[in-house]
């Protein structure tokens, strides 16, 4: 089965170099287009055997299953220019919330899966969330959920949730990161403490966390109560926090999806 990738920008290659390095696929199983066509060569250069398709068409003539990697606003451009040749045999795979799958299926003939990716994917960690359209056989989704296993732990989501399950997700890793650095930059300020060992420490820390909160049996509160000594320090510091941090994720919500309905209306208005 040849695999094509339309858009190789920051998630596309992610994708590609994820399947390559952990095994799923070969260079040589691949076809690949992107819109500045250099990027999608400094890909192949990295990776001997991918081959760079002078056009998104060719892709679509080439592959079986093609991942559909470019930004909502993009999407216009890219289906005008595929739709016709689109064949109801092919597997799409839309990388993008805010492209509904009942649209996906308007414009193209192709069986349809919408698979939301996190960053996390590049080292074979994290979810990816899937959904399909009627027009999926379970063979179809068993084939993309071979191949999205080698890199994450595909999960299946009704489309209603993408939104939230993909904010905690796939924007999580960089909501966490700024934590993370806002930690950082105040023990820096604080302490006098070399920036690159608080990364560090924070880093293993964080990754520790997640070892915890998935192979370690522990949920978020568990985790909580076990660091706090009753009266002592952390629980000094958390209870800090619920105060600063009152209302700030109930506002970090309503500003992603309100994003999303922005983008959600966009897309539809392009077409
Ligand atoms: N980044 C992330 O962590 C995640 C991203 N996503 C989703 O992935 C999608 C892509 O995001 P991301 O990779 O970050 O964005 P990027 O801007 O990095 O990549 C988009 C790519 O699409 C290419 N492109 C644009 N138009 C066309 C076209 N007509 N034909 C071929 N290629 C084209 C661009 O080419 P050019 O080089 O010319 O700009 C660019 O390389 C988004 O919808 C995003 O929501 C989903 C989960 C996580
Ligand atoms: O920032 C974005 O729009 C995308 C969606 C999920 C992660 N990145």
């Amino acid at each position: 089965m040849k695999i094509g990738f339309i858009g190789t920008g920051s998630m596309g290659s992610i994708l590609i170099d994820a399947f390559i390095h952990s095994g799923a696929l070969l260079p040589t199983d691949m076809v690949i287009s992107n819109r500045t066509i250099d990027k999608a060569k400094q890909l192949a250069d990295k990776h001997t055997g991918l081959e760079v398709a002078k056009s998104n068409i060719e892709v679509m003539l080439k592959c079986d299953l093609i991942f559909l990697c470019v930004k909502p606003k993009e999407y216009k451009n890219v289906i005008d220019e595929i739709r016709t040749i689109s064949l109801d045999s092919q597997i799409i795979v839309s990388i993008t919330s805010a492209v509904l799958i009942e649209h996906l299926e308007e414009w193209l003939p192709c069986k349809i899966a919408k698979v939301i990716p996190s960053i996390t994917n590049y080292v074979r960690s994290g979810a990816t969330l899937c959904m399909y359209s009627e027009r999926m056989l379970e063979e179809d989704v068993r084939v993309i959920e071979d191949l999205l296993a080698y890199i994450s732990k595909p999960l299946r989501v009704d489309e209603a949730y993408t939104r939230i399950c993909s904010d905690i997700s796939s924007c999580g890793p960089a909501f966490m990161a700024f934590f993370l650095q806002k930690f950082i930059d105040a023990a820096i300020l604080k302490t006098g403490i070399s920036r690159e060992l608080a990364t560090e420490l924070a880093s293993e820390m964080l990754y520790g966390t997640g070892m915890l909160l998935t192979s370690g049996g522990m949920d978020p509160t568990t985790l909580q109560q076990k660091v706090s000594v009753p009266g002592g320090i952390t629980a000094e510091g958390l209870s800090m926090m619920e105060n600063e941090l009152d209302g700030m994720f109930i506002e970090l919500v309503h500003t992603t999806h309100a994003k999303y309905e922005e983008e959600l209306a966009k897309v539809k208005s392009l077409f």
